[in-house]
């Protein structure tokens, strides 16, 4: 504590202060939190989650970790000071004229980059709300405040559930669905169109009517002056089923919007972002390759050679001994349509024998648009009427409810539990495992906060 001195408070949250300091040897400002530390174990060990979370995360588009201690019962993080403050003072400040398309899919880009730093190390922030954006002199946009955020590794992170900030969150909490990815990414959608309307997208006088609003991903559109692709992108980032959201790196790297948030990426975010791409001139290599490629793929010792069945045109299927190949025009119609495709599922590919790869294609997308339809629900009757009781100025506010330590004999400062097969890398289709794996009674921990709130 003695090596930073206090320049000046810059405000209080739910747990405590955040200080303005110069380390004694520095000229740089930083922000330190003092959280207050509970008395309980538990308690103790959430706390000091925020710290070990922000110190794992080193991303330029996430406020930087410096250190962190104790001391008189309390916990200290120094983080990365941003002068620019945060996106819901910048929104507030506009005093309703809207911010142009290129400043908001420049920090939008930045906010992906962020969350996708995030999400790749197996943590979920929870709680991504335009209060916890930052942004720099500099313009550089820095997702902060890991207060909420959890790691899928980590056995004590599982001891508490969430709630979040109830304007932010998602259709399938409210539902008592586990957390997962895509719950961010819906959160982000919301700061996303706040920063296009400067209005939250889900409005409501009533608590009630504010959840029913979510569950049925009921929105005003955005004004008209804005891009088809931004359209687009809110359409698909407030889908009801987190399965037909995108993943941020989808928005990132193959979304119809990606390109456009390439435009906007200062240039070292666009190197990565590169070799993501499905640039041209590497499909049509890739086509002329496929093009030469011979096609027999499995020989017996006993009998003649068995041509595996595909869906590529075969010129001599009846002469086992002919090679097949593909069909010249053929790769560039269907690197033409998978371009366009959203995520194609293989899986029913085998059952089709020599079938037309384009058409197979446009029926898994078709079959798929179908099931999706089948998700919509009504958000459940008991939340809804819990929720009649409720005062809707608690809406800004984060939410977390913690378990019963009984259940999880989770002890001890560092106890983690390492599940190995959800740090594997996953393609897009598969991405909304990526959540936590204990689902609660929500809305009975809502009905228990709202007893309290009345003592
Ligand atoms: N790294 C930072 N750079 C600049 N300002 C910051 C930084 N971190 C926090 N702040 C500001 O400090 C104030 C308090 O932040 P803090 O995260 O402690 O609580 P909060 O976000 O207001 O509430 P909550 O308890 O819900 O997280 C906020 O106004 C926030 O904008």
């Amino acid at each position: 504590m003695d090596q930073y001195s206090l320049v000046k408070v810059i405000g209080k949250g739910s747990f405590g202060r955040a200080i303005l300091v110069q380390p004694i040897n520095e000229e740089q400002n930083y922000v330190m939190k003092e959280i207050r530390l509970p008395k309980i174990d538990s308690g103790v060990r959430n706390s000091r989650r925020e710290a070990v979370l922000l110190s794992r995360m080193k991303h330029p588009n996430i406020v930087a970790f410096k250190d962190s201690f104790e001391a008189d019962g309390h916990l200290y993080i120094v983080m990365e000071f941003c002068s620019g403050g945060d996106l819901l003072q910048r929104i507030q400040q506009q005093k309703n004229v809207l911010f142009a398309e290129d400043v908001i899919l420049n920090w939008f880009a930045q906010m992906c980059l962020g969350t996708r730093h995030i999400h790749e190390k197996r943590v979920l922030h929870r709680d991504l709300k335009s209060k916890n954006i930052f942004l720099t002199d500099s313009g550089t946009v820095k997702v902060g405040d890991f207060g909420s955020a959890c790691s899928l590794n980590s056995a004590k992170a599982y001891a508490q559930t969430y709630v979040g900030t109830p304007y932010y969150v998602s259709p399938e909490i409210w539902d008592n669905k586990p957390y997962n990815n895509k719950s961010d990414v819906w959160s982000l959608g919301c700061v996303l169109y706040e920063l296009c309307t400067l209005q939250h997208p889900f409005q409501s006088c009533s608590w009630k009517n504010l959840i029913l609003k979510v569950c049925r991903g009921a929105y005003a559109p955005l004004p008209s002056h804005f891009s088809y692709e931004l359209h687009y992108l809110i359409k698909h980032m407030f889908k009801t089923n987190p399965r037909d959201r995108p993943s941020v790196h989808t928005i990132l790297s193959s979304h119809r919007v990606s390109r456009l948030l390439h435009k906007h990426m200062m240039p070292e975010n666009k190197e990565r972002e590169r070799t993501h791409h499905w640039r041209r001139e590497e499909g049509e290599k890739v086509a002329m390759f496929l093009e030469q490629k011979s096609f027999v793929t499995r020989t017996t010792t006993e009998g003649p050679l068995q041509v595996e069945q595909s869906p590529v045109v075969n010129n001599s299927i009846d002469d086992p001994s002919s090679h097949k190949r593909w069909v010249v025009g053929t790769c560039s119609t269907v690197l033409g349509v998978l371009g366009n495709a959203d995520i194609i599922s293989t899986g029913s590919m085998a059952n089709t024998e020599r079938a037309d790869l384009i058409s197979e294609v446009k029926c898994v997308e078709i079959q798929e648009r179908r099931v999706r339809k089948q998700w919509d629900r009504d958000p459940p009757e008991r939340l809804l009427s819990v929720l009649e009781k409720v005062q809707l100025c608690y809406g800004f506010e984060t939410y977390t409810i913690h378990r019963d330590e009984h259940g999880d004999k989770v002890d001890g400062h560092e106890e983690t539990i390492t599940n190995y097969s959800r740090l594997e890398p996953r393609s897009d289709d598969e991405d909304t495992d990526f959540e936590e794996e204990y689902s609660y009674d929500l809305i009975n921990e809502l009905e228990k906060m709202m007893d309290e709130h009345k003592k």
